[in-house]
């Protein structure tokens, strides 16, 4: 048996104990609930409380009990005595540094230390019979030093071992050695390596059709990220591939690791894009916390809203600024006078009739307009002004000379009007219930919205927004991402009516670990309507989240920031992003909304600088465009390099992109196992779709928008025509840059006629 083989066959063995020990807790867990289902037969309200408690709690445990991880255990670390003797709650020692005399002189010459404590890292702590850790939680404090340890820097880590195991089964393990100087005895006998670095393995692997989480091989300025206090705001920048989503993700873990009870379903993850969303779901229920944190499109942030199309480059220029804000609040104000509203109010008072006029209504109007509550809420004045102005009209106020009787005669007055069956239609049709919805809809009428954009936009823009907002249904169909943003500042302008209430998701890990208190169904309910009498909006949507993480934040819109900003109003906040790869063209305008999102809180910063996901050799193809789009930026690390370059190709002369793009994306398909995306400009999406089908690759061929490809990343890339991407836009190049930063394996450009490529087919704006 080779050295591998023991090591692969002692992790197996300590595989095989924590599964025992799984099963006895299993075991534990259905007897709690058999047993909580005896209780109720005990009929008393305490005992009722206490089953149900017990039941949710044994439930929750079993279900994740018995999901079958990938690899449940997937480090181990080999420590040297620590400087004091101190053991955390999960018995394992606590001191990060060494013992005085933790590594020996030998008597010979070199160095010598004995292994004091090994610890296995997993998805989920667990504890033998006699409370010895089995598994340590991968976010408990005894974790860190598994991903901070390097070799300037090795603490009491003398061996970092990354265990690959599916199921019940070890396949493989794969050592770093941190001190590699000193010789580490284990219980007398030489520490064993394996391997050469479990990193690179992680890295060279084919990708699938979803992320997966990067538990094992968490890097030392990654988990600063992930484990930097949640006080205020956390900022991260960095290059494509520098790992910003996957950081993001594994913070929202740990921050419910950390304090479950003030995280658990608060946590807002904002994407820009539904396949981002799609991409990184799984990454969550993967470490174990499946339905505790809300990951939203930009698209669908706003309840009832679903973003469909696509706004091009100069629309979404207008409807993402922040001089939108004003046109809106106009539009909201506007939009309760109906075009047909009824222009003569006449009810009947003391036997006669009595009449307001055109005039009298519009000064009304503007008096009810005074107001600054959100319009929807305005009704009220504006029944009360109306009041008014028929009181006045019919003489009422000479009437009455004795005040008593005066206030008295007055109170009837609004009483008898008031209830009366023409004012009151009259007040419905006059001063109707706007909806969000129907507010953005009149703006589709150019006359009016040229009305409410007065000297906030010029008239080309005008034209442009309301021949945009004309494509939306009254049912909601054919908005776009951007649309959603104003749709949601609008809802804060008129004032949504109450919804009914959705419960809030409880919180299965409260029960789970036992640290928390035990909720009762009763405790449950009451929190539900302490929330909706605080806000009455929160009953149809959470709006209030403990912590927002906003990924590829550069490319939020100023409208976009006051929209995420108005779910964290309390929150703490992580804020992921590289503007490098803005597609957004003005960076200004967006900070100061994205400044006012965040408020006053302390910001810390944090820079990633390696790249992951792309070899050397596609990375150096885009840094040529990131140079050209940002000159002096400065771009991440690539730590690997597969020996292949990138390939250039070229439409034949009089030739047809389509048949190109067919032609490369079927070499990449039999080039690499796993996916292929291919990114067009925006407007040949549709047709590029066409081009491709029947390519019979299931799904591993992705066919994408250059906007879409955010964020996003494929074993091999195909970018068509590179020149009708960066000149779609004024963010062109930068897109570009996104576009070329996708693959984790082979990249293929090909140049279209445009592109004016050399003999060796290299696109002039990659020269
Ligand atoms: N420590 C790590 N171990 C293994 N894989 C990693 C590590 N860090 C990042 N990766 C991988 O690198 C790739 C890029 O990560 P991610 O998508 O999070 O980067 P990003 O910074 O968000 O990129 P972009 O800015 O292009 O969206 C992913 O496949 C991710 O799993």
């Amino acid at each position: 048996m080779d050295v591998r083989e023991r090591e692969i066959r002692d992790e197996q063995r300590h595989l095989d104990a924590v599964y025992d020990r799984l099963a006895e807790k299993i075991h534990e867990a259905e007897y709690l609930m058999a047993d909580a289902a005896r209780r109720v037969q005990v009929g008393t309200p305490g005992a009722l409380a206490e089953r149900d408690a017990q039941v949710f709690r044994a439930g929750l445990h079993l279900s994740r009990l018995n999901s079958e991880f990938e690899d449940f255990l997937f480090g181990r670390i080999d420590l040297l005595a620590g400087k004091d003797g101190e053991r955390g709650p999960d018995g394992a020692s606590t001191s990060l540094e060494p013992a005085e005399d933790a590594v020996r002189e030998e008597p010979g010459g070199g160095r010598v230390a004995e292994i004091a404590e090994t610890l296995h890292i997993g998805r989920m702590g667990v504890l033998d019979a006699e409370f010895v850790p089995l598994v340590i939680d991968w976010r408990a404090p005894a974790a860190a030093p598994f991903y901070r340890a390097t070799p300037v820097a090795p603490g009491r880590v003398v061996r970092r071992r990354v265990i690959r195991s599916r199921g019940r089964r070890v396949l493989s393990v794969e050592d770093d050695l941190l001190r590699p100087q000193v010789r580490a005895l284990c219980r007398g006998a030489e520490l064993a390596v394996v391997g050469d670095g479990a990193l690179m393995a992680a890295l060279g692997r084919t990708r699938g059709s979803r992320m997966t989480d990067i538990v094992a091989s968490i890097q030392a300025e990654q988990d600063e990220v992930i484990r930097a206090p949640a006080v205020s705001v956390t900022e991260v920048t960095g290059g494509p591939g520098t790992g910003k989503t996957a950081v993001a993700l594994h913070r929202a873990a740990y921050l419910l690791y950390q304090d479950r009870r003030r995280y658990a379903g608060g946590i807002l993850v904002v994407s820009p894009t539904p396949l981002l969303v799609s991409y990184t779901e799984g990454v969550l229920p993967a470490l174990g916390e499946e339905g505790q944190v809300a990951i939203r499109a930009l698209g669908s942030l706003v309840e009832g809203a679903e973003a469909d199309s696509y706004d091009d480059p100069a629309t979404a220029r207008i409807k993402g600024s922040a001089v939108m804000a004003r046109v809106l609040h106009r539009a909201a104000r506007g939009a309760a006078e109906s075009p047909d509203a009824p222009r003569t109010l006449r009810v009947v008072a003391f036997g006669r009739r009595v009449e307001l006029g055109a005039e009298a209504l519009d000064r009304a109007r503007r008096q009810t307009l005074g107001g600054t509550a959100p319009v929807n809420l305005l009704r009220p004045r504006a029944r009360r002004l109306l009041l008014d102005a028929l009181w006045e009209e019919s003489g009422g106020p000479g009437r009455y000379p004795d005040r008593a009787l005066a206030e008295e005669a007055r109170e009837a007055f609004n009483e008898d009007i008031g209830t009366e069956d023409a004012f009151r239609d009259f007040l419905a049709a006059w001063w109707p219930e706007v909806t969000p919805l129907g507010v953005l809809r009149a703006m589709a009428e150019e006359q009016r919205l040229a009305r409410w954009a007065r000297r906030l936009l010029r008239p080309r823009e005008v034209r442009q927004l309301a021949r945009s907002l004309r494509r939306v249904t009254p049912s909601g169909a054919g908005l776009s991402a951007h649309d959603v943003a104003l749709l949601d500042e609008l809802r804060a302008l008129v004032g949504a009516p109450p919804r009914p209430a959705a419960p809030r998701a409880a919180d299965p890990l409260d029960q789970l670990t036992g640290l928390e208190e035990v909720t009762t169904h009763a405790d449950r309910a009451a929190g539900g309507r302490r929330a909706r009498d605080r806000d009455p909006e929160a009953a149809g949507e959470r709006t209030d989240y403990a912590h927002v993480i906003v990924d590829e934040a550069q490319d939020l819109t100023p409208m976009q920031w006051r929209m995420v900003g108005r779910r964290g109003r309390q929150a703490s906040w992580t804020v992921v992003g590289d503007p490098a790869q803005s597609s957004w063209p003005a960076p200004e305008e967006a900070a100061a909304e994205r400044d006012a999102a965040l408020g006053r809180r302390a910001r810390r910063r944090f820079e990633l600088t390696v790249n992951y996901r792309n070899p050397a050799e596609i990375a150096r193809v885009a840094d040529g465009v990131l140079a050209r789009a940002l000159p002096g930026a400065r771009p991440p690390r690539a730590v690997r390099e597969t020996g292949v370059a990138p390939r250039f190709a070229a439409v034949p002369a009089g030739g047809d992109l389509a048949e190109s793009v067919r032609a490369e994306a079927r070499r990449l398909l039999d080039e690499v196992p796993g996916t292929v995306g291919v990114v067009v400009a925006m407007h040949r999406r549709e047709a590029a779709r066409g081009w491709l089908a029947g390519l019979g690759a299931g799904e591993r061929l992705v066919v994408l928008g250059s906007l879409e490809a955010k964020g996003l990343e494929y074993d091999a890339t195909l970018v068509a025509a590179p020149g009708e991407i960066a000149g779609e836009s004024p963010a062109g190049l930068r897109i570009l840059y996104v576009a070329l930063t996708r693959a984790t394996q082979r990249l293929t450009v090909l140049a279209g006629a445009a592109d004016e490529p050399d003999a060796a087919g290299l696109p002039a704006l990659l020269r």
